[in-house]
């Protein structure tokens, strides 16, 4: 799914107005019967409705859905914000077809309101404003969505939370944003709801297809969208029936501190499991038995020393390394790592500690090759960044622009992970669970990603796939187990199945 800008989102309406045999006043009623369609689902007629209308589309769209409502029954009562005394044309088209409906109690706002009574029963349809939002709201807007934010009243939002911007709210006011219990989106969701911190604004967030130009979406470029198993399924490589584990590609893990050896078991098991012929785990002396005893499948090299990661070693046999997990930031281990890196002959994914490392000596970073794929959770990417950012989106937008400076894969964790490219371009993981907020989960995607590198896939698709794998694995396992006791080694439990769906 395509995530498109409001500038872009706006070209998609004329675009679809001017091309399809619909009106603009037809697609309004399309969204609105949609939307209707989507309120009765959760409300019955019983439901007393309190229908809160800007004076653009949005405001539109939620005049056609009062009058919808109304002739379903519903007692609806409806505030039109025109203080301007200007409509859009189709927000004034609703207003005269709600007119004459008869059904509805209106009052237009020009000046000053005295706000409804809202209580617990209420259903309240927040039309205020919609992908045409350009700055923070103030005045009387800020006052009314103030009040219905502190009323009990429930609060389905049209298209977006009014008061929340379509792209980024580092600067919004963020008392002046509805709170809505249900938000329904028109044709696609915007990039501010994949944001965890703007998730306290949308409730639960559903997308209504409102049929817009399938042509206009296809041919048109955007930085952002969400990868779907459609966009997955084709980057599968296929194993040849005479494959042998020396043609399915090597893999070597650095990984595991004394006290931190489940980091390098996770990643080397989740390694295997993702295909690689060969696993080798890099690890301290101490770790020896541990790893033996839980992954009998992997190769072992033991580090010089006893309980850190060293001395750099040699990766030319190797099609892929993987660093980072349970490595522990010893002064020893940095310097280790810092030569190891320049080093590596293969392609390299970087996570945890190997991060964090990077972060305190930051000089050093000039120096990663290209196409390094670094895996860091908000935390470790504030680190790397040397500052923490002031919201979700400025972060992504950081993460963005760090890795087509350095040329590098930065896959920026967390719900909707993100893939941001060297070019540019953001791709946005749609599987994974709560369930997977538990330690060593980041262990595991390192462990997928390297494999899949091993595999010989290149280093986007390795990204893709391996954030969908994972993601994937771990709701298989929910499915299974429940969110609650989901731990990161039913993650690579679950790696068999996740592969299963996807070749299907
Ligand atoms: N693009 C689509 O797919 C469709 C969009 N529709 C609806 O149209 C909406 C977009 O409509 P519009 O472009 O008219 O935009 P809005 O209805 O979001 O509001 C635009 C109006 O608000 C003013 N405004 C912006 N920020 C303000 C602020 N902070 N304080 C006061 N006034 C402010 C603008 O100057 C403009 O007059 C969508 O959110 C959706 O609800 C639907 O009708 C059908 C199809
Ligand atoms: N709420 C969530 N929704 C989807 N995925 C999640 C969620 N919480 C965590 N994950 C995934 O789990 C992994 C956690 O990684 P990380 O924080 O590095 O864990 P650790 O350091 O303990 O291994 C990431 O891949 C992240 O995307
Ligand atoms: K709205």
């Amino acid at each position: 799914m395509k995530i498109f800008t409001s500038a872009q989102i706006h070209e998609l309406d004329k675009y679809t107005i001017e091309h399809e045999p619909i009106s603009s006043l037809n697609l309004m009623e399309r969204a609105a019967k949609a939307l209707k369609r989507a309120i009765e689902e959760e409300w019955s007629n019983r439901t007393p409705v309190v229908v809160f209308a800007g004076p653009g589309n949005n405001g539109g769209d939620a005049l056609a859905v009062a009058r919808m409502l109304s002739e379903d029954g519903y007692d609806v009562s409806v505030y039109l914000f025109n203080v301007q005394n200007k409509l859009s044309a189709d927000c004034l088209a609703n207003k005269k077809r709600l007119l004459d409906a008869k059904r509805v109690k209106f009052t237009e706002i020009t000046t000053n309101l005295d706000p409804p009574k809202l209580n617990a029963e209420t259903l309240v349809v927040d039309g205020l404003f919609g992908s045409g939002l350009n700055k923070p709201l103030a005045g009387g807007f800020a006052a009314m969505v103030k009040y219905i934010n502190q009323s009990p009243a429930k609060v389905v939002s049209i298209d977006i939370p009014s008061g929340l911007m379509t792209e980024d709210n580092s600067y919004n006011i963020h008392a002046n944003i509805i709170r809505a219990s249900l938000t329904l989106t028109l044709q696609q969701k915007k990039l501010s709801m994949l944001m965890a911190d703007n998730q306290q604004y949308l409730g639960r967030l559903r997308v209504l297809d409102i049929r817009l130009s399938q042509e206009f979406i296809q041919n048109t470029e955007c930085q952002c969208r969400i990868l779907e198993e459609n966009d997955i399924r084709p980057l599968l490589k296929s194993r040849s029936d005479f494959a042998h584990k020396g043609s399915m590609g090597n893999a070597l893990l650095i990984a595991g501190s004394y006290g931190m050896s489940g980091a390098s078991v996770l990643a080397t098991k989740a390694c295997l499991r993702t295909g690689a012929g060969k696993v080798t785990a890099h690890t301290p002396k101490r770790n020896y038995e541990i790893m033996q005893i839980s992954v009998p499948e992997a190769v072992l090299q033991m580090d010089a020393e006893e309980t850190i990661f060293s001395e750099p070693v040699d990766t030319e046999m190797f099609d892929a390394l993987g660093v980072g997990p349970g490595l522990g930031q010893n002064e020893t281990t940095a310097i280790a790592l810092i030569a190891q890196l320049r080093r590596a002959t293969c392609p390299l994914v970087i996570d945890a500690d190997a991060l964090n490392i990077l972060s305190s000596h930051r000089a050093w970073m000039q120096q990663l090759p290209k196409n390094i794929i670094m895996t860091p959770h908000p935390k470790e990417f504030d680190r790397l960044a040397g500052n923490a950012s002031s919201s979700c989106t400025e972060r992504l937008m950081k993460a963005s622009e760090l890795a087509e400076r350095l040329q590098a894969y930065i896959i920026l964790k967390g719900h909707y992970s993100a893939l941001c490219h060297p070019d540019g371009k953001i791709d946005f993981c749609s599987t994974g669970n709560s369930g997977m907020a538990t330690a060593g989960s980041g262990d595991v995607l390192t462990g997928i990603i390297t494999g899949l590198l091993a595999r010989g896939y290149k280093q986007e698709d390795a990204c893709r796939l391996g954030m969908h794998l994972h993601g994937l694995a771990g709701d298989l396992a929910a499915k299974d187990l429940g969110k609650e006791s989901l731990i990161a080694s039913d993650i690579i439990q679950y790696l068999p199945k996740a592969f299963l769906r996807l070749e299907e």
